[in-house]
């Protein structure tokens, strides 16, 4: 079957808190080796969903498989890492000394060294973690998700707290882990995150999926603008040719064209098609997701 050769497999995913329908209905696949975005404005939903990939929380209907296994399962055999926002650190140990109580309840680990190495933070490895600053535990969250030698990283926010300097090094030691064809699913608020490292992104809103697609795509598709008319006979096929075009549906006689460059759409729209009519063109309806999204970051 199909879901025993993915990375990740979920199928019908919800998870609602009284009214909060946190997650409501996804299916996604990652295939091994990709490396997904998981991007949204404040509660989207992208924790929930973290949270139930990697087993911390069990959906209220719906189906996950992490290699084909329960993600339960996935977690105990070390197939994945996960760093999570506030992960909590033994105050009392040192750094060394959680990445190596870490490392020893995996069969198969990364050498603690290399683990320290790659998440930069030997040069505090002897201190106390309650010591430390927020990116520094966040590095050292990392070295903690990194040391099980997983096949599968599952990121929650990752660079929330890190500086410029620090984000460039953890988004470094993190094409180190993907160049070795392992597969990286990463929730992120920042569109410039994504688009820097991510093959391909997953944009959530209000618990559902709203755009699965490469970044290039989903950035047009923010930007873009949405042409709908009434154009009862032409089929979907030939509007999608037309230029600037990004997607075509049809609800009934009406077409919906997302576009890149609406200009140049609708002027070819009215060329090959001058007896469309009752045009009206939209700002993209994610656009309200991504002034959220794209808003800067601080740094
Ligand atoms: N344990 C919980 N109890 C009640 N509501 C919850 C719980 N966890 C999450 N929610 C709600 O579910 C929705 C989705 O939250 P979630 O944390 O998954 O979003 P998010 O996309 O990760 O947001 P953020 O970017 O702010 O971290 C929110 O409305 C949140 O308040």
């Amino acid at each position: 079957m199909k879901e025993l050769g993915a990375a990740v497999y979920v199928a019908g995913l919800r998870k609602h808190y009284g009214d909060v329908k946190a997650v409501d209905g996804i299916d996604l696949m990652i295939a091994p080796g990709e490396v997904v975005a998981l991007l949204g404005p404040n509660g989207a939903g992208k924790s929930t969903t973290v949270d139930m990939l990697i087993g911390l929380s069990k959906p209220d209907v719906g189906e996950i498989r992490v290699f084909g296994n329960e993600p339960s399962r996935a977690v105990a055999e070390g197939s994945i890492g996960a760093m999570l926002q506030n992960g909590t650190l033994l105050d009392d140990a040192t750094v060394g000394e959680t990445v190596a109580m870490i490392a020893s309840l995996h069969r198969a680990p990364m050498t603690v060294s290399e683990a320290m190495r790659r998440a930069g933070v030997e040069e505090f490895a002897d201190r106390r973690c309650n010591k430390l600053s927020g990116g520094q535990k966040q590095r050292v969250r990392f070295a903690v998700a990194l040391v099980s030698n997983p096949d599968l990283l599952v990121l929650d926010e990752p660079t929330a707290a890190m500086d410029v300097g620090t984000r460039r090094e953890f988004w470094a030691s993190m094409r180190e882990f993907t160049d070795a064809g392992r597969t990286v699913l990463f929730a992120t608020h920042y569109l410039d995150e994504a688009e820097e490292f991510a093959d391909r992104v997953v944009l959530m809103r209000q618990g559902q999926i709203v755009a699965d697609d490469s970044v290039a795509k989903v950035r047009a598709m923010a930007s873009g603008r949405t042409i709908s008319a009434v154009l009862p006979d032409v089929p979907v096929e030939q509007l999608t040719q037309l230029p600037g075009v990004i997607d075509v549906a049809r609800r009934a006689e009406r077409v919906e064209l997302v576009c890149a460059d609406s200009d140049r759409t609708l002027r070819a729209l009215l060329n090959a098609h001058p007896h469309v009519h009752d045009i009206e063109i939209s700002a993209a309806g994610l656009e309200e997701a991504f002034l959220a999204l794209t808003a800067k970051e601080n740094s």
